[in-house]
């Protein structure tokens, strides 16, 4: 439904060449939500400008629903509602009238302008914002409009550019609702940028991480992590011999790609960790290593980021555990 190919733009600045997009490839589905994921300035704006027609790609190709945006920007414009960072909507207008005139733009009759704007407000959970004017709304609810307006000519696909900026976690979390309940409802697809990590980590389907104008992974959040950071088991033993000797029994083990010593505890990297782990403390027991703890943990889409780049992305959370840390008593047995 969306692919782009070689994407690449430039911007001239004074003397200088910006390439804020260098080498941009993907595709997205019919029906999939696909978060484009990078840090501040990677390109990802400029890219979803690209794949809306408004801004010319300085070299490679757009397709969305089977048609090329260079050749045909009218067809693509109609199959697409875009949702940019900033409010579109007019201050002292009513939230009602803009959506009626926005799809009077696409081209509905008035009856039918009216009748879907009504649609996408009820759609939105924002009927009782009908009559009032931007100014008078919260983040949240100014948020929803805007995606109000990006859907009154039922678009097949939804660009959505950081649509939770800013917003509480309340809001966002009422926001994802209602993305997640258009998406049943319309099989819509979805292209969204974001910083947040756990917004892309559960919501997206498919995550491209974008940094410095390239597209440098591109996989479901599981994928990302089992390929690109693995999990880890975690085992605290009784001090830092006992973490050495259980160090050495962790490098017998098949499929270990990397072991690490703090102190007492012993991190060793593994695909499916928690399946991995009790044939460790197995190994521990038969060698009477005593453990006080041990757990898994998943990575983070950050760990993916960081094992990619050696940089951390911004605002990024501490990596989420899975399986808490169990206390163990004694010996493991
Ligand atoms: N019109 C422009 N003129 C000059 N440089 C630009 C222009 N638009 C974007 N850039 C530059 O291109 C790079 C990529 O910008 P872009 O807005 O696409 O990044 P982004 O990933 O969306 O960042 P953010 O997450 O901060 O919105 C940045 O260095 C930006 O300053």
């Amino acid at each position: 439904m969306i692919r782009a190919e070689s994407l690449r733009r430039t911007f001239k600045a004074g003397r200088k060449t910006i390439e804020a997009v260098r080498d941009v490839s993907f595709d997205v589905a019919a029906g999939e939500l696909v978060a484009l994921l990078g840090p501040n300035g990677a390109g990802k704006s400029t890219t979803l400008r690209m794949l809306t027609t408004l801004l010319p790609p300085t070299a490679g190709s757009v397709h969305i629903a089977g048609f090329e945006a260079a050749r045909e920007p009218r067809r693509v414009r109609e199959a697409i509602g875009y949702v940019g960072q900033k409010n579109s909507s007019g201050e002292n207008h009513r939230i009602r009238d803009e959506l009626v005139t926005q799809g009077r733009c696409y081209g509905l009759r008035a009856r039918d302008a009216r009748r879907r704007a009504d649609e996408v407000l009820e759609s939105l959970g924002i009927s009782g914002l009908a009559a009032r004017t931007p100014g008078t709304l919260s983040g949240g609810q100014r948020r929803r409009v805007d995606i109000a307006l990006g859907l009154v000519h039922s678009p097949r696909v939804l660009f959505l550019d950081e649509p939770s900026a800013g917003l509480d976690p309340r809001s966002r979390a009422g926001l994802w609702e209602q993305i997640q309940l258009l998406r049943r409802e319309y099989g819509i697809t979805i292209l969204l940028t974001t910083h947040y990590l756990d917004e892309a980590d559960q919501m997206a389907e498919r995550i491209v991480i974008v940094d410095r104008g390239e597209v440098i992974a591109n996989g479901t959040a599981d994928a990302l992590k089992a390929d690109l950071a693995g999990d880890w088991m975690r085992v605290t033993t009784s001090d830092a011999g006992a973490a050495r000797a259980a160090a050495g029994l962790a490098g017998r083990m098949t499929g270990i790609s990397e072991i690490a010593i703090d102190g007492s505890t012993v991190h060793a990297r593994i695909a499916a960790a928690d399946a991995a782990l009790p044939g460790y403390l197995r190994l521990l027991d038969q060698d009477s290593i005593t453990v006080t703890r041990a757990g898994v943990r998943r990575p983070s889409l950050d760990d993916v980021f960081i094992n990619l780049t050696g940089r951390r992305l911004e605002e990024s959370g501490d990596a989420h555990e899975t399986t808490a840390d169990q206390p163990i008593g004694a010996t493991h047995a």
